[in-house]
């Protein structure tokens, strides 16, 4: 009686503690601090955002469900300190949070990458956000989460990823009003193949911005083909 009242408990624990996962795949860091490192990528399925631009369309829907602990072990299996949590936008599942927790007691270096537009606030202090502020030109600059912006620490990122002139206003517009390169670093992105990176370094070095430019190393490797 005892054993099947354990069982049952278990069972529902775990099934608690499951995700809907997109892919599960090994590649080179191609974003972010942490570009180049060897890293294991978790793309969690569902986004609540609709970025015109967005290049993982494919995440919005299907994937399969996976518990917490057949995750950790299958990140494990690669071998690999870095560990990346993406999407879809990760944290529309809030078990999302706990996935972070387990990856870092585990022992791993942990970046989250996230929208701007869920709150970021219960996000184990341990992991790397690497967190968008979403201009104009994505179409869903009105979802940014500005109270999100007290919750960075200094290793965290905010990456702001500009489409045209009128993004990079926006960008330089809000890094003076919220005093970003105070709080952690920032990184300007190109919209890929819509904004050339040449243009963009231009754009930064006239006018001395205090932020870093990143292209995506992973496009420039492997062109747009999923699970890299
Ligand atoms: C696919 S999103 C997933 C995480 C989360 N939903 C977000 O938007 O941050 C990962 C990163 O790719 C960036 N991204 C998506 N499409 C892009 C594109 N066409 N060019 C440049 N960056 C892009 C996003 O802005 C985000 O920083
Ligand atoms: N190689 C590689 N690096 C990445 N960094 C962030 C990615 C993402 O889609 O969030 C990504 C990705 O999709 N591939
Ligand atoms: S928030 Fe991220 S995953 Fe969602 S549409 Fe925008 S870029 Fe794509
Ligand atoms: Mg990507």
């Amino acid at each position: 009686m005892s054993e099947q009242v354990t069982g049952a408990a278990r069972d529902s624990s775990s099934a608690a503690e499951r995700l809907r996962v997109c892919e599960i795949f090994h590649s080179i860091q191609g974003e972010a601090d942490a570009v180049g490192w060897p890293t294991v990528f978790v793309r969690l399925t569902g986004c609540p955002l609709r970025c015109v631009w967005c290049d993982t369309e494919y995440s919005f829907q299907g994937g399969e469900w996976h518990d917490i602990d057949d995750l950790v072990a299958q990140v494990g299996a690669f071998d690999t300190r870095h560990v990346c949590v993406t999407g879809g936008e990760p944290l529309a599942q809030k078990r999302c949070l706990r996935l972070l927790e387990r990856l870092c007691d585990a022992g791993h270096e942990v970046s989250l990458e996230t929208s701007g537009a869920l709150d970021v606030s219960e996000v184990d202090p341990r992991v790397r956000k690497v967190m968008d502020l979403k201009a104009p030109g994505s179409g869903e600059s009105a979802r940014n989460l500005w109270s999100n912006l007290a919750h960075l620490q200094a290793h965290d990122q905010i990456k702001i990823v500009i489409a045209d002139r009128a993004d990079y206003e926006w960008a330089c517009d809000v890094l003076r009003e919220h005093a970003l390169q105070q709080r952690c670093m920032v990184l300007f992105s190109p919209v890929h193949l819509k904004l050339t990176p040449r243009q963009l370094a231009e754009w930064i070095l006239a006018d001395r911005l205090p932020v870093r430019l990143q292209t995506q190393m992973h496009k420039q490797l492997w062109g747009e083909t999923p699970g890299h």
